[in-house]
C-alpha cells in the first residue's frame, strides 16, 4: 500500500481506507502497509500508528492478513518495534539490516534474535539495492528453517542464481514472495507463492489473475499477462517509487493528491501520463 497524503500534507486515513478496500475488492489476498512504497521512512511514529490502526480494522473486518513493515537497522531497536506491534497484525516485513553492512553471519544472528522474541511471524525483506547488503540462498534457507520466519520478499533486481537456488530447495513452510515488480511473472513461474508489489496498488486484479494463471499451470495466459504487467511496472518505475504510481492513482481519482514527502519529488507529468497510458490505454 502507498500512503496517501491530503492537500494539508497529513496522512489521509480515509483515502487509505478507500484504496485498501479497492485493492481487496479486486482480489488482493491481504494488505502490506509501511513498506518502502508506503514511504515509511518519511512518516512519524504517530502517523505509522494511524496507518496500522486503519489496516488492523480493515483486515479484521474482511478477515484477511495484514503484514506491516517494521524498519530498523540494528537488532535492539527492531526488537522494540516488533514488541510494540498491536494485536491484529499477522506478520512483520523486516528489511535485511541496511547501511551497516554486517557479514551474512551477522544477518543470521540479527534475524534469529528477532525470531526468538517476535509476536508475529517475520518476512525477510531482501532488497540489496536499497540495503547495500548481499544475502545468499544458503542464508535465506537457514533463516527459513526457523518456525517464526515465514518467508522472504525477494527483490534483488533480477532473477539471479540465488533465486533459482532458493526456489529449487525451499524449507517447509517458507514462502518466496516477489518484491520486485518487473520480475513477478518469472518468479511466480519458478515457484514463488505470490508477490508484494507496488504496481498492484493500481492493477490489482491483473496481478491476481497473473498469480492465479501460474498457479493453475496456464502458462500461455500467464505469459501474456506477465508481459503486459512488465510494461506497466517498467513505466511505474521510470522515476523513484512510489512517485509515478501516486501520480497515476491520483489521475484515476483513487487518492486525493499525488504528493510524496521529501527527499522524494513528485513524478513529472510526462512519466505519469505514460504510465497511465500503459495501464489504461490512450
Ligand atoms: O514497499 C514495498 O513493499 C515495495 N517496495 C519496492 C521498492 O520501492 O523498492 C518495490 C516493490 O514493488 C514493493
Amino acid at each position: 500500500m502507498i500512503t496517501p497524503f491530503a492537500a494539508s500534507g497529513a496522512v489521509d486515513a480515509q483515502s487509505f481506507e478507500k484504496l485498501a478496500h479497492h485493492v481487496l475488492d479486486q482480489g488482493a489476498s491481504g494488505l502490506v502497509a509501511l513498506g518502502t512504497t508506503g514511504e515509511v521512512a518519511a512518516l512519524s511514529a504517530e502517523e505509522r500508528a494511524v496507518v496500522i490502526e486503519t489496516c488492523v480494522r480493515i483486515c479484521a473486518g474482511r478477515d484477511v492478513p495484514l503484514t506491516v513493515g517494521v524498519s530498523g537497522n540494528d537488532t535492539r531497536s527492531t526488537i522494540a518495534a516488533l514488541r510494540a506491534l498491536p494485536g491484529g497484525v499477522t506478520a512483520a516485513l523486516v528489511p535485511v539490516p541496511y547501511f551497516l553492512r554486517p557479514s551474512e553471519r551477522g544477518v543470521i544472528a540479527h534475524f534469529e534474535a528477532l525470531a526468538e522474541v517476535t509476536p508475529v511471524p517475520l518476512v525477510v525483506y531482501h532488497i540489496p539495492y536499497r540495503t547495500g547488503q548481499q544475502v545468499g540462498a544458503a542464508t535465506l534457507r537457514h533463516l527459513g528453517a526457523h518456525p517464526m520466519i515465514a518467508g522472504v520478499k525477494y527483490a534483488t533486481g533480477s532473477v539471479d542464481q540465488d533465486a533459482l537456488d532458493l526456489l529449487a530447495d525451499l524449507p517447509t513452510g517458507f514462502d518466496v514472495l516477489c518484491g520486485d515488480d518487473p520480475f513477478v511473472s518469472p518468479l511466480l513461474a519458478l515457484g514463488a507463492s505470490g508477490g508484494i508489489v507496488a504496481s498492484a496498488n493500481l492493477a490489482t486484479d491483473r496481478f491476481v489473475a497473473l498469480a492465479q494463471a501460474w498457479q493453475a499451470g496456464d502458462a500461455e495466459r500467464a505469459r501474456e499477462l506477465g508481459q503486459r504487467l512488465f510494461k506497466l511496472s517498467a513505466a511505474l518505475f521510470t522515476e523513484p517509487n512510489p512517485t509515478v504510481l501516486k501520480g497515476v492513482l491520483h489521475v484515476r481519482g483513487l487518492i486525493p493528491t499525488a504528493d510524496v514527502r521529501l527527499p522524494l519529488l513528485p513524478a513529472s507529468a510526462a512519466s505519469v501520463a505514460h504510465a497511465d497510458t500503459v495501464a489504461f490505454g490512450g
